[in-house]
């Protein structure tokens, strides 16, 4: 589903981000990229929303070679990948309801099937009760549900989430992380960049660590390893 093969990354200012990293994530894996800051964990997944491209290397999504897509290609591919961030990226000026169905509108989608997708997704993330507050009327934690309902509102095979618990206290956290186990469970395939180790080592998931920009271990059910810090 997802592969890194001899991927490198020298950003223009010459600092090597990452160099010969090899990856393969099957479809319905859940992976945390863990290791320490400037690791590299935030560069790979701007290569697989093709953000940036490596200096060297193929980045294959769906079988498909994402670095010799071509610009007009690019809107199609991202459909692939739902992404949240840490800092959630809501639209302030659209209430809950409309943050979801603006993700669905503007990839086409007919106006009858939103209506009946948007809901369910706000009940999947426990939000049913807040489809028309605003971005500022939620907390920490419901503005990442909403930003979580947004990103699988699409139904994308791949969904990435980039340090998704930072800026939440450990409960909200593990509300986040349990939404995200329970979307992996329904079939998509879960990438995590994370610095939670308490999260890590609960899950027993597949934890690929990085250092310095390269991958020194790979393991299923595995932990966050003290080295990392
Ligand atoms: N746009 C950029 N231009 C130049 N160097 C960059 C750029 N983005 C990242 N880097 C460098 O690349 C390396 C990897 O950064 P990256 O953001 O991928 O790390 P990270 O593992 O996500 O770190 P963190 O846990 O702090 O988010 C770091 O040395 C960083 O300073």
């Amino acid at each position: 589903m997802i592969r890194l093969v001899n991927v490198s990354k020298v950003y223009d200012n010459g600092v090597t981000a990452l160099s010969n990293v090899n990856i393969n994530i099957k479809a319905g894996d859940f992976v945390f990229l863990v290791g320490p800051s400037g690791a590299g964990k935030t560069t790979i997944i701007k290569l697989l929303l093709k953000e940036i491209e490596p200096t060297s290397g193929d980045i294959f999504v769906n079988d498909k070679n994402i670095t010799v897509l071509k610009r007009r290609e690019i809107p199609y591919f991202r459909r692939n990948i739902g992404v949240v961030f840490q800092d959630f990226r809501l639209l302030p000026d659209r209430n809950v309801y409309d943050n979801i169905a603006f993700a669905m509108q503007v990839v086409g989608t007919p106006s009858k099937e939103i209506r009946r997708r948007v809901p369910l997704m706000l009940s999947l993330v426990n939000l049913s009760s807040k489809a028309y507050a605003y971005p500022n009327e939620l907390s920490g934690g419901e503005q990442q549900r909403v930003a979580l309902a947004r990103a699988i509102a699409n139904n994308p095979p791949v969904l990435i989430a980039d340090e998704p618990t930072g800026n939440l206290d450990p409960d909200t956290g593990w509300d986040i992380v349990n939404l995200l186990s329970e979307i992996n469970r329904r079939g998509t395939t879960v990438i995590m960049a994370t610095h939670a180790k308490e999260i890590v080592d609960a899950m027993r998931k597949r934890v690929i660590i990085l250092k310095k920009g390269t991958v020194i271990s790979d393991q299923e059910k595995g932990v966050y390893l003290d080295e990392v810090k």
